[in-house]
């Protein structure tokens, strides 16, 4: 993939262990979050995705545990055709505000592969399962 810095002062997200999942999105702006409500952040910089892939933008768990902030839409979906900035919503669950520096890790994003099958509409039944229309708790707790 391609990732496109958009100021001259943009941050290149970057995986903290070689081996983790995602890499940490990093805050373009200052965004000071009140207790209770949610804000839009810019990250500053655009992604070119290989074919049948997206991205997703996930909570970091030390801002969930600590601070009591998540990504209000996680995951967030980052469709493989998206050529705009790249940006976060985080909300402040906490009861205290919160402030986002520009240049704090935000989030991370994570990218995974994704499956456009094609689709075939008919109005019969589905093929029989075990499970059938069970579900929301039909196997007990
Ligand atoms: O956390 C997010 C979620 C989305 N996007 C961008 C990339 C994505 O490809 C686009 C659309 O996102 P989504 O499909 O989730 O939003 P929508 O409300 O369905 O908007 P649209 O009608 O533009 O698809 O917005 C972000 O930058 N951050
Ligand atoms: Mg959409």
């Amino acid at each position: 993939m391609k990732i496109r810095l958009l100021y001259p002062d943009s941050t290149l997200p970057t995986y903290a262990h070689e081996t983790d999942s995602g890499m940490d999105l990093i805050a373009h702006e200052d965004v000071l979050i009140p207790p209770g409500e949610w804000r839009l952040i810019g990250t500053g910089i655009a992604i070119e995705l290989s074919p049948l892939t997206e991205a997703q933008i996930r909570p970091r768990s030390g801002l969930a545990s600590k601070h009591g902030i998540t990504v209000l839409n996680s995951p967030g979906t980052i469709d493989e055709g998206y050529q705009g900035e790249i940006k976060v919503i985080l909300i402040n669950h906490s009861s205290q505000p919160f402030d986002v520096t520009k240049g704090m890790r935000i989030a991370q994003m994570v990218i995974a592969p994704i499956v456009r099958p094609p689709i075939q509409v008919f109005r019969g039944e589905l093929v029989e399962t075990s499970r059938g229309n069970g579900g929301f708790g039909s196997t007990g707790v």
